[in-house]
């Protein structure tokens, strides 16, 4: 198992709140990380201390050299009368060939989509061409920011299956944020709660049985977990058989 990037006791705190509290984990090759949190939890700093955004005021983070990171931010913002097909949005982009534009496009069969104004895609559509976006680099890690925002529930089932398809196929490291629990646990090797700091972390059944996720989140969000296990279909998929666990190395 490679380790592509580890963050050792990241403290991070502003005006004088400390949002991030000694956090420590690990992003390996090959591996789903869910993050789940509540709001205000501190996901999304995590995610700008990951890729560099924001300095952690502590701690350690060692990324793997050259490390190629691919990112699908939770939106982004374009005015409404900015003329931006799909296409020359996504040969925005600074690194990438004509073939791996193709394999891309292909991938997430977002052909039909290339000549629509991104400003008038559907929340789902949106989401496959930031993905598209974010694979164009062919990242060794790939981040997503709740990517499933705005999208309704069966295109959420098809994104979350599609992003787990994509990483089997590159060999990427995948870190995905959420504080949508039902459907994340589906295709996830590991989770880690955060509230702040890690609360547990584990394989998705053992976090969802820990009294400290049972605390975060409500019953009926808890029972509606119960409803997708996990799933991965890989026959060489490495699964790591981590307990859940209340320690903060994760
Ligand atoms: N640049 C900043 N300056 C001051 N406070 C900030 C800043 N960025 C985030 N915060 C605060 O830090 C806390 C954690 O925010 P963060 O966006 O990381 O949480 P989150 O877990 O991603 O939340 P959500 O699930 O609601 O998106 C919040 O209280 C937020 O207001």
């Amino acid at each position: 198992m490679t380790t592509l990037l580890s963050l050792n006791n990241i403290c991070v705190s502003f005006d004088q709140r400390m949002v991030l509290d000694h956090v420590s984990l690990e992003l390996n090759r090959g591996q789903i990380t869910t993050l789940i949190g509540p709001n205000g939890a501190g996901k999304s700093t995590l995610i700008k201390v990951i890729l560099g955004l924001i300095p952690a005021d502590s701690g350690n983070i060692t990324r793997a050299s050259k490390l190629r990171i691919g990112y699908v931010p939770q939106k982004i913002s374009v005015d409404e009368s900015f003329p931006l097909s799909v296409e020359r949005f996504l040969k925005l982009a600074r690194h990438y060939s004509r073939k791996r534009l193709n394999k891309v496009i292909s991938q997430l069969s977002i052909e039909g989509l290339l000549q629509r104004q991104l400003v008038r895609l559907s929340g789902g559509e949106m989401q496959r061409v930031l993905l598209a976006r974010a694979l164009l680099g062919e990242p060794q890690l790939l981040v997503l920011d709740e990517p499933v925002q705005g999208v309704d529930i069966s295109g959420q089932i098809e994104l979350y299956q599609l992003i787990s398809d994509i990483a089997q196929q590159i060999d990427c490291a995948v870190l995905l944020v959420s504080h949508d629990l039902h459907l994340v646990m589906a295709g996830t090797d590991h989770v880690i709660c955060l509230n702040h700091h890690v609360c547990c972390h584990g394989e998705p059944e053992s976090v969802a049985q820990h009294p400290e996720f049972a605390r975060l989140f409500a019953q009926n969000e808890r029972q509606q977990l119960a409803v997708y296990t996990h799933h991965h279909v890989c026959d060489e998929h490495d699964h790591h058989h981590h307990q859940a666990s209340s320690q903060e190395n994760v």
